[in-house]
């Protein structure tokens, strides 16, 4: 299945754009204009349904936010998607052609899906630039070892990543010695740097200052259009500011309760009954 995939060839939309902004690749079939296709997804544990016939597809090149209430089954759908929990029933796709039930969740990172988990994982002990060196150098498709010495487009790629996290003068510095912002940025530079097709980021604005959080929505809002990536978070300001005119979904009891603009989804009377209006 995976072969098959990889067999379609590259499907390289942006190309004009910053050498890290593909859409789509790496053999992801995305010829019906979806990189993502969730139908029906339950999953059950121990008699409990985290998520209840879950169905959900994210286009090419969108920025979809998921809002919603504790426990209303986000991280188990990002759980799903990366291959970490199986679904009991139902099928998760990764374009038209990878079945990520099938594959193992190094299988799924390798196949372009990234995510980025709520708390930063940074190597502390090394600076910005070598953290995204050493991000750059795990990704399987490069073949240089540790050792060898970047390329100068390698490089130059490094260098428009931290200018885009915002880390452009600091690429010295320790990374244990940033703020909790900044190591939320530098590890989405990471995630950058292995250009995934799919980004998730599990509510990447926690426990940032309200500063951190509006350059994080101006950071995302340069990634729109270069990137397939959904966002769960709970900072609706935040949320406000990303979703512009683009779809929200609100997740609720491990289905979808509504879907639609912001506008349209705040004046939801369910969503304002069962989160917003809390
Ligand atoms: N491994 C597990 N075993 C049993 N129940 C689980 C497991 N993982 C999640 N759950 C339950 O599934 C439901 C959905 O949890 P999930 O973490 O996906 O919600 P969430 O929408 O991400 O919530 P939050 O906004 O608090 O992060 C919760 O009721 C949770 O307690």
């Amino acid at each position: 299945m995976i072969a098959n995939a990889i067999n379609n060839g590259p499907d390289v939309i942006g190309a004009q754009g910053p050498s890290y902004g593909r859409v789509a690749g790496h053999g992801v079939d995305t010829s019906h204009g979806a990189i993502l296709y969730l139908e029906e997804i339950t999953v059950m544990f121990d008699g409990f349904r985290a998520l209840n016939k879950l169905s959900l597809d994210i286009s090419v090149g969108e920025l979809r936010c998921i809002i919603g209430p504790n426990g209303a089954g986000k991280t188990t759908m990002m759980d799903v998607i990366t291959g970490k929990t199986r679904p009991t029933t139902g099928t998760a796709f990764f374009g038209q052609t990878m079945d990520l039930s099938k594959m193992a969740e190094h299988q799924i990172a390798h196949a372009g899906i990234g995510r980025k988990f709520q708390r930063p994982t940074v190597f502390e002990h090394h600076t910005v630039f070598e953290n995204l060196e050493l991000a750059m150098k795990a990704d399987k498709r490069v073949r240089p070892t540790l050792f060898a010495r970047l390329s100068s487009e390698q490089k130059g790629k490094i260098d428009e990543i931290l200018r885009l996290i915002r880390l452009n003068g600091s690429e010295t510095r320790m990374a244990g010695l940033l703020s909790h912002g900044q190591k939320q940025w530098l590890e989405i530079g990471m995630l950058l740097m292995q250009e995934p097709q799919l980004i998730l980021l599990d509510e990447p604005v926690a426990g940032m200052s309200d500063a951190e959080t509006a350059r994080t929505a101006e950071l995302l809002n340069e990634l729109r259009g270069k990137h397939s990536i959904m966002v769960v978070e709970h900072d609706m300001g935040f949320v406000t500011e990303i979703a512009q005119q683009g779809v929200v979904t609100v997740l609720h009891e491990g289905s979808v309760l509504a879907q639609g603009t912001m506008a349209q989804v705040q004046s939801d009377e369910r969503v304002i009954e069962v989160y917003l209006g809390r």
